[in-house]
């Protein structure tokens, strides 16, 4: 049985910097998108300390694309009350198939998606169905790629999680022990550590070069009712909590669609995401030339893009990167048209492909954020000029914990947007906001769907897609 995750965790408080600057990053053809030092240095200092990176005299950070002329931000509480006012699409909620409750995020139908019904499983909009003429229907365990990745569906048993699965007593749980080790799975057991701590190798080094798995092994996460705490910060997040089944428009251009990735969505993505991910071309924790790393693990699809390297050769990853799966990009051209439904609706005009226009993906940034992830404001501005200054938008998936996002003007934590991301939403940012600063302040631990964790065996943290065209 799965239990819904109706509290809300402790809150978390802002780390210290993970990394320092440094001065390895390489020159981009556009200049004019520059801000100073690392694009995704750590901006958030400890509580208490303010640092404002935006006085030092490099001018306007946005790029003019024409009217960019974005509007001034408010405080953030007041914003809320704002968008409260503001127009809204409700969407709905429903529960897992699997585990009755209440507290699943998901939308409506979340039988096993086949055929003709599976795009509308995926997602919460309204005109799934006409993309269905366009999806191929998906055998989940015949496909080629899922015979060839399925030696390595090393997923552990559940007992850990004792509310799952009611296995109380400790004779129960090892009874329940019916996760099987495959032959096949032996090499990357042995590289993982599941062969007994005589016969692992435990150096950082050994550990660093081998893929990061974003789902979860024995004894990574208990997800019992020890971690449910008192939140420390109720009354702002409650105003949150209101606001969080409703698609806004949060600025001209950038629109957040709540709960748009069904269940079944998400459960996909983190399997997919996490077999590409233990492939040597999988996650790694990247960096800059002064040895400083970002606070996160990430993969590429489609193209291969790296803070330091930008879209050039990443020597240490110069092959092809895997393509973006084809429902990847369905689902992102759905989202963009959700989107623009909803700027037609507020703004009563039919011309939305002019404040956000429709964009077919041909990279996608896979993040993975442990609970002390983070992401320093940065622009997103390696594209194409092109595809830049025609505001073709940045989608972003998220899929686990919440994300305490983000955005701003410019480049300066203080004045920023704050909003919060949870699992399922997909944020869109084009047009005007193209170049919006944003970054990723925290990550709220056991904040995720109890049965999307069931389902997927995601490991604690959160799982980042944002899809571009160069
Ligand atoms: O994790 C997020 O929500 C943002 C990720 C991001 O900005 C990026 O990958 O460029
Ligand atoms: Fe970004």
């Amino acid at each position: 049985m799965c239990s819904p995750s109706t509290k809300i965790m402790a809150s978390h408080t802002s780390h210290p910097r993970a990394f320092s600057s440094g001065d390895g990053r390489t020159t981009t053809p556009i200049e004019s998108f520059s801000s100073e030092g690392n694009d995704y240095e750590e901006q958030f200092p400890p509580l208490g300390i303010s640092k404002n990176k935006s006085g030092k005299g490099s001018g306007p950070s946005m790029v003019d694309l024409g009217s960019t002329n974005l509007s001034t931000t408010s405080k953030s509480s007041q914003r809320i009350q704002e968008e409260a006012k503001g127009p809204t699409v409700e969407v709905g909620t429903g529960t897992c198939s699997k585990h009755k409750g209440n507290g699943s995020r998901k939308s409506t139908n979340l039988s096993t998606p086949n055929n003709s019904s599976q795009f509308q499983s995926w997602t919460s909009g309204k005109d799934a169905m006409s993309l269905n003429r366009n999806f191929e229907p998906k055998n989940k365990d015949k496909g080629p790629r899922r015979r060839l990745v399925l030696p390595h569906d090393i997923y552990a048993p559940v007992e850990k999680r004792n509310h799952i699965t009611n296995f109380s007593t400790p004779s129960q749980r090892s009874k329940s022990r019916n996760w099987t080790i495959r032959k096949d799975d032996l090499s990357l057991k042995r590289n993982q550590g599941y062969l007994g701590r005589k016969n692992r190798d435990q150096s950082p080094k050994r550990r660093q070069e081998l893929p990061f798995d974003i789902c979860f092994r024995r004894n990574d996460r208990r997800i019992t009712d020890d971690f449910v705490e008192e939140e420390a910060n109720g009354e702002e997040t409650e105003q949150i909590v209101e606001l969080s089944n409703k698609h806004r428009v949060l600025r001209p251009g950038m629109v957040l669609l709540k709960h748009f990735l069904t269940h079944d969505a998400q459960v996909d993505i983190v399997k997919t995401c996490r077999e590409l991910g233990v492939e040597p071309k999988g996650f790694y924790r990247p960096g800059y030339g002064d040895g400083s790393k970002l606070r996160l693990q990430m993969m590429c699809l489609g193209r291969n893009w790296d803070p330091q390297t930008k879209y050039g050769i990443n020597i240490e990853k110069d092959s092809e990167p895997p393509k973006i799966p084809e429902m990847f990009g369905l689902l992102v051209e759905q989202a963009i048209r959700e989107a623009q439904a909803l700027i037609d609706s507020v703004s009563g005009k039919e011309d939305a492909e002019s404040e956000l226009p429709m964009m077919s993906p041909d990279i996608c940034i896979v993040n993975f954020y442990t609970e002390t992830g983070r992401l320093g404001l940065h622009q997103d501005r390696d594209e194409s000029r092109e595809s830049m200054k025609k505001g073709l938008p940045i989608v972003s998936f998220s899929i686990g914990d919440s994300a305490e996002f983000l955005y701003g003007e410019e480049r300066d934590v203080e004045k920023a947007e704050r909003v919060k991301l949870e699992s399922g939403d997909v944020l869109i940012f084009g047009g005007e906001s193209r170049m919006i600063f944003h970054g990723v302040k925290s990550i709220k631990p056991n904040s995720a769907p109890i049965c999307l964790l069931h389902d997927s065996k995601l490991r604690t943290g959160r799982l980042n897609l944002t899809f571009r065209h160069f």
